[in-house]
């Protein structure tokens, strides 16, 4: 991890494995970054004052480079290193053969399909943003043509304290959207997200406070915002018993009721009652997990998430498969960059049936970006499909060598929201389901 690994592509040659001379990938340049992010709470705890992500270079024989990015942390970092290695030499318009060389190379250490598919799918886009410069058209093209010029996204609300607090001889670190820890205060930064981005529909991340008071949140939006889509995510913070509860309190009120309670069985018994569609990040992550989902009637939404279902082409297919078995879709997001704006903005704009608007963090996030600004920005909460070569967006070096600085200096190697939680709040247990 060596801060030149932020720079600028070297040009040596390698050998060839396959393809056309000019499209074989040269060089995979895996750089780790870290950025800062609000404290904002969930069922685990609360955000460090630094997130991870890992920004990928493809660099072709001809000197193209292709962008991806990925989520950060040392262990999928190691398994991105391992598949530059491997991808070396392979034709970039071959994303076949690039993610079965990955694959191989992993599936001894990394049996579950859903973890290799993190490391497959930020390689795949990277190919698909290197394909498109090539060919100079748009991912969104590659991927079929855009359905949509443009992107819905969802307002994503977190119940959050107004600042980091002073910790280790650290000062305490504010930021300008201020504490959320009510239904007044919730309401407030529903209000801030929809005047600087124009969100028309709304997330609250929940499993923090008592089901009581999140009910209670979720009805003062409704009454604030209304005819405006909500939905409500406590990340499996509840019983089956507490979730039914928590459901029939809110009939009316949501478009979707996202992860209440975990596992496809305990899905399936909430959903069984439930006056709303019940959605999942959680239960449906990789495809083997589709059948027995279906089967038993756990979902009706699935957000899909192309950092983990195999890419954009996949994510594609995915669609697909909802649309045969009557789920709706959406979008789930983690907090991430510009790189992957474009990204989910280019699957989401090819995707025929989008049923609700997408998941984006990118607004607590964006004051730290490694791309160049301009192109990605929210209007009437959607984002303009780029249509410039490959993703559209182009890497800002400096900041990219800020941030892997950053990342080094900070010593942070992976995403701890329990034990940053327990630091400020000696006592404080992880436990789902919690209500
Ligand atoms: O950022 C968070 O705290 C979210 O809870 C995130 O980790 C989840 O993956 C995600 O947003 C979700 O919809 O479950
Ligand atoms: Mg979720």
């Amino acid at each position: 991890m060596t801060p030149d690994r932020a720079g600028t592509p070297s040009r040596t040659d390698t050998p060839s494995r396959s393809g056309t001379p000019g499209t074989r990938i040269r060089e995979l340049i895996v750089t780790p970054i870290a950025f800062r992010d609000p404290p904002l709470l969930n069922s685990n705890g609360v955000h460090e004052p630094l997130a991870l992500r890992t920004i990928l270079q493809l660099v072709l024989e001809d000197g193209t480079v292709g962008l991806g990015e990925s989520t950060g942390g040392a262990v999928r970092l190691e398994r991105l290193e391992a598949a530059a290695k491997a991808v070396v030499g392979l034709d970039v318009f071959d994303t076949t053969a690039v993610a079965a060389a990955i694959d191989a190379v992993l599936l001894p250490t990394v049996p579950g399909s859903h973890e290799r598919g993190w490391t497959t799918s930020a390689v795949e886009v990277a190919c698909l943003d290197a394909q498109g410069r090539l060919l100079g058209r748009p991912v969104s093209d590659l991927l079929g043509g855009r359905v949509r010029d443009s992107v819905p996204f969802a307002a994503y609300l977190f119940y959050k304290w107004a600042e980091h607090p002073a910790l280790d001889g650290r000062p305490a670190v504010g930021d300008d959207w201020g504490e959320a820890l009510d239904p007044a205060g919730v309401v407030e930064q529903a209000r801030l997200m929809q005047q600087r981005y124009g969100f028309r529909s709304f997330k609250l991340k929940g499993g923090v406070f008592p089901p009581d008071e999140e009910i209670a949140a979720i009805a003062a939006l409704a009454e604030a915002f209304p005819g405006q889509p909500l939905r409500l995510d406590p990340n499996t913070a509840w019983t089956v018993e507490t979730s039914a509860y928590v459901a029939g309190q809110l009939d009316g009120l949501l478009e979707y009721l996202e992860d209440p309670t975990a596992t496809i069985p305990g899905m399936a018994e909430v959903a069984k009652d439930s006056p709303m569609p019940l959605a999942t990040n959680m239960c449906v992550v990789a495809w083997e997990h589709l059948r027995p989902a279906i089967e038993q009637n756990a979902i009706q939404v699935l957000l899909t998430d192309h950092h983990y279902w195999g890419g954009l082409r996949r994510t594609r297919e995915l669609a697909a498969v909802c649309e045969a078995f009557g789920l709706a879709l959406s979008m789930h997001s983690n907090s991430h960059l510009g790189i992957s704006l474009a990204a989910m903005t280019h699957v989401a704009s090819a995707v025929p049936r989008l049923d609700h608007s997408c998941d984006t963090h990118y607004p607590w996030n964006s004051a730290d970006d490694v791309i160049v600004p301009g192109v990605l920005e929210f209007r009437d909460g959607e984002v303009a499909v780029p249509t410039g070569p490959g993703l559209g967006v182009e890497l800002d070096h400096d900041a990219l060598e800020r941030l892997h600085r950053l990342y080094i200096d900070s010593g942070m190697r992976s995403r701890d929201d329990t034990g940053y939680m327990r630091r400020i709040r000696p006592g404080y247990e992880l436990r789902l389901p919690r209500w």
